[in-house]
């Protein structure tokens, strides 16, 4: 199973006519398993690129090719819950053949045992988030794309829940691809590490992360954060997967 993705343009058409590129050539491929981290500026077209891996968007020039009819669990920015069903009925709407057990744990590492008969109104930020991350992993998805899951968290409840998503990506063999500003939760959550240009989107480079999530030290992850640093700042476009 595996995603591979060649955008080679996207572009908008404003209400005046002028058109707008906001991709400009964007390659990469990831294996089941494999979590890949788009870190991209403001604006760039992150979350155009999501759309449209997701199938959601068909108006680009290039090509993605998805496992043929591969379930997908998307967490949008906004939570985008059903306020006037539960928690639990939320989740369970979005996967009406997950079993108890199964719900249970997600529940569980998710920190929404006390609030499965919560409405959304009922919640902060972070508990929507949480409740919205339930529902994807919950239709059991091949693959799984994560819209900038930890913004506007503070740092503590966002490193909790980054730990908890890396905690629920870890048992899977699912397809994972997730957007960040922030270089620190790509390193801690990525396999794969895709850099993008300020918009219109080029890959600026690839970074494997070949040490498994668990086993990195604060020293592996500086040092591959001030790669990173190094290639958004000092060096010219390229591309460099192996
Ligand atoms: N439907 C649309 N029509 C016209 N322009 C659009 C449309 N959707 C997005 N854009 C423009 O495309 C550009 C990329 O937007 P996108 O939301 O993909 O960026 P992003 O990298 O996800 O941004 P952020 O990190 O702020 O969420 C922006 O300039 C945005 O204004």
């Amino acid at each position: 199973m595996r995603l591979e993705v060649d955008i080679a343009s996207k572009t908008f058409k404003s209400a005046a006519g002028e058109q707008h590129d906001v991709i400009a050539g964007v390659a990469f491929a990831l294996d089941a398993g494999e979590v890949g981290v788009l870190v991209g500026p403001s604006g760039c077209g992150k979350s155009t690129m999501l759309r449209i891996l997701a199938g959601l968007d068909p108006d680009f020039q290039g090509r993605v090719s998805r496992p043929a009819g591969a379930r997908i669990g998307f967490v949008f920015q906004e939570p985008r819950l059903l306020p006037w069903r539960s928690v639990e009925e939320n989740v369970r709407l979005a996967a009406p053949g997950a079993d108890d057990a199964k719900l249970s744990a997600l529940f569980e590492v998710l920190e929404l045992k006390a609030h499965r008969n919560h409405f959304p109104g009922e919640l902060s930020v972070g508990l929507a988030r949480r409740v919205a991350l339930a529902r994807a992993f919950a239709v059991e998805p091949e693959l799984l794309i994560l819209d900038e899951p930890l913004a506007s968290l503070d740092t503590a409840l966002a490193s909790r829940l980054r730990d908890e998503i890396a905690m629920l990506v870890d048992g899977r063999s699912m397809i994972t691809l997730l957007v960040t500003h922030d270089v620190d939760d790509a390193v801690r959550l990525g396999d794969r590490v895709i850099l993008l240009s300020p918009r219109p989107a080029r890959v600026l480079a690839q970074l494997p992360i070949r040490t498994p999530r668990s086993a990195r030290g604060e020293v592996e992850i500086a040092a591959i954060k001030s790669e990173i640093v190094r290639r958004i700042y000092g060096c010219p476009t390229q591309q460099d997967a192996p």
